[in-house]
């Protein structure tokens, strides 16, 4: 081996990770390796997810195969990683009765924390994840989103240097969902927390996951990084101002480009910004110089040209294609 090499840090490693129930293989052997940052682990239901959590948290034995976290084998080391994860399950599991400040101080306490750093860690993080005055009020009378915020606060507490988020937008609405995945990216950045967070919706991932790994029927489909699975296409889009001459910029290039041969492709509605832009296919080098030409030709402002990124539901899409077949 060279000196020059790289040494990535595992924060996961399964090797032919298996799990198997009495009627159903759960997880067949998995072999992953995830490093520091925001990892989206995705799949669809049944595909192994929470499975998967229980046997990082050494709270459930493989079947097969071996599994680490933080480099601590889980079938040996279950207490030790605890100590140093946190984790946030998917089912609504808090005390009705109980304030956010006195479970989250409970969890705390149960960590090993003092009293008062339970509390005043209690206090940070029950502010990080945006809950103030409620905080004091019993959670019976919450929303789902200050649940799931209690949730991953109580993940939190204890300073971990990983947490593993087990659906924590479900049962959100839109808004709820956003806000949630932004917390959860900041618990990265602000903290430096690794943060392995599962979902069945592959879109809500892409902006909030550095790595992304797909699990269909217990098996690994993919796992790489979210810029290479969003890699460019070749389909150009193109934005342009409108003028005196062309109050309709776009629909003004459209023609002009059809009039050259570059015949734009529709958008669909639910794109948004989609009456501004054109979208032409640049499979030839000169669909670029022609689409400049006409631009310039027609006395329009180019606000941008790039290239489309894949979405992620499309690779998907493509390897359960290959899966199958
Ligand atoms: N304790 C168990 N006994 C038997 N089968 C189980 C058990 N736990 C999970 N399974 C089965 O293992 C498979 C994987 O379940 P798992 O909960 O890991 O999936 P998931 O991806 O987390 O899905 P979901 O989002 O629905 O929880 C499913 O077919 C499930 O029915």
């Amino acid at each position: 081996m060279g000196g020059t090499s790289v040494c990535r840090v595992s924060v996961i490693a399964t090797e032919s990770l298996s799990k198997r129930y009495p009627r159903v293989t759960a997880l067949d052997r998995l072999t992953v390796d995830i490093g520091p940052g925001v990892t989206g682990l995705v799949g669809a239901n049944g595909a192994g997810k929470s499975t998967l959590i229980k046997i990082l948290l050494g709270l459930a034995p493989a079947s097969e195969g071996s599994a680490a976290v933080l480099g601590k084998d889980t079938a040996r080391e279950g207490a030790a990683i605890r100590e140093q994860v946190g984790y946030m399950p998917e089912h609504d599991c808090l005390p009705p009765d109980v304030s956010a400040t006195e479970f989250v101080v409970h969890m705390a306490r149960m960590s090993g924390l003092p009293s008062t750093a339970a509390r005043e860690r209690t206090a940070d993080t029950l502010r990080h994840v945006g809950l103030y005055e409620e905080r004091y009020r019993p959670m019976g009378g919450y929303s789902t989103g200050m649940k799931q915020r209690v949730k991953l606060a109580q993940a939190l507490v204890h300073d971990p240097k990983l947490v593993l988020l087990d659906e924590p937008t479900n049962g959100l609405d839109p808004a709820g969902r956003d806000e949630m995945l932004g917390l959860i990216r900041r618990v990265h950045t602000d903290f430096g927390i690794s943060v392995l967070v599962t979902s069945h919706l592959l879109g809500e991932l892409e902006r909030t996951s550095d790595h992304i790994v797909v699990i269909d029927g217990g098996k690994l489909l993919k796992s790489q990084s979210t810029r290479s699975f969003t890699q460019t296409t070749t389909t150009l889009l193109i934005e342009v101002t409108d003028s005196d001459a062309h109050p309709d910029g776009a629909d003004a290039l459209r023609t002009a480009l059809t009039a050259a041969g570059v015949t734009p492709v529709a958008e669909p509605d639910s794109t948004p910004g989609a009456a501004r832009l054109v979208v032409v296919e640049a499979d030839e080098e000169r669909v670029y110089d022609t689409v400049r030409d006409t631009v310039a030709d027609l006395g329009l402002g180019m606000v941008r040209m790039e290239q489309r990124r894949h979405r992620i539901a499309e690779v998907f899409q493509e390897n359960r294609t290959e899966a199958a077949s």
